[in-house]
């Protein structure tokens, strides 16, 4: 069973970028001196790109070795090579082209003019072979076993590209899956499924402003994952809730860190 979700609530967005950066930088450094290496999986959107370039102006950056970093993506807008609107697009952007990672290193998803062309399947499909082949017989599965994952979550309570009520969050055996008609733009997309995201040691799920704060309320009191995704998103070690104090607004206290009860 997973331990208990740990909340942490910040003043805004910008100070819980800051945080979640710093405490991104420990994590993975303490991973590297203990086994060698350590995998992050990156998340798109405001949240995950904020914490990005947060860690890019931030001192703390480097105690990490970037050499020995693995990088993945927990979903993808399923659009051309270079496209702005790519998550692996803003995240080298915000971070990546500026710091010494080894390209054999970084895993993004396939582009829709990639290899696979405008096959998602096919796309979804070559995700799960690399994460396969990554995965060690020390993993829980058909995924290596990432020191972090890092989740934004959507107004509606979708997490990586999982949306309420749609096929992509019931699914139990395959690792990443295509995912058509998206509610938000663009409708294709490339997702992790809850089994893969569930294989991380470290679930971190960040959210900030005032338009999250149903959601995160939700996802914390909602069993239902097939209806509220993020509430199925979980670390085998650890799922932290890395808040700001507008998204943390509609938690019932008990449910709050002691620092943040009024
Ligand atoms: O489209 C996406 O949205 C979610 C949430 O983004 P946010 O801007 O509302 O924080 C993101 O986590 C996901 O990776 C991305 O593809």
């Amino acid at each position: 069973m997973s331990p208990a979700a740990q909340v942490f609530v910040h003043g805004d967005k910008d100070e819980m970028a800051r945080a979640a950066a710093e405490r991104l930088v420990s994590r993975v450094a303490e991973a590297q001196s203990a086994r060698g290496s350590a995998s992050v999986v990156l998340t798109g959107g405001r949240n995950g790109n904020g914490l990005l370039a947060a860690l890019a102006s931030s001192p703390a950056r480097d105690s990490v070795d970037f050499s020995r970093l693995d990088v993945w993506w927990g979903d993808e807008r399923f659009l051309p090579e270079g496209h702005p609107e790519r998550n692996v697009t803003q995240a080298r952007d915000a971070l990546l082209d500026s710091v010494p990672l080894d390209p054999a290193r970084v895993h993004p998803m396939a582009a829709s003019d990639g290899a696979y062309g405008n096959d998602v399947e096919a796309a979804a499909g070559a995700y799960e072979s690399e994460l396969a082949a990554a995965a060690g017989p020390e993993d829980h599965g058909r995924v290596p076993s990432f020191d972090v994952l890092l989740l934004g979550v959507g107004p509606d309570t979708h997490v990586a590209s999982l949306f309420p009520g749609h096929p992509g969050v019931r699914e139990a055996e395959r690792m990443a899956v295509g995912v058509h008609d998206s509610p938000k733009p663009p409708p294709v997309r490339i997702s992790l499924t809850l089994p893969a995201i569930r294989a991380a040691r470290e679930v971190w799920l960040l959210a900030a402003g005032e338009d999250k704060s149903q959601a995160v309320a939700r996802a914390l009191s909602e069993t239902d994952e097939s209806q509220a995704p993020a509430a199925g998103a979980r670390g085998r070690d650890g799922t932290l809730w890395l808040l700001d104090e507008a998204a943390a607004a509609k938690l019932p206290s008990d449910l709050l860190p002691p620092s943040a009860r009024s």
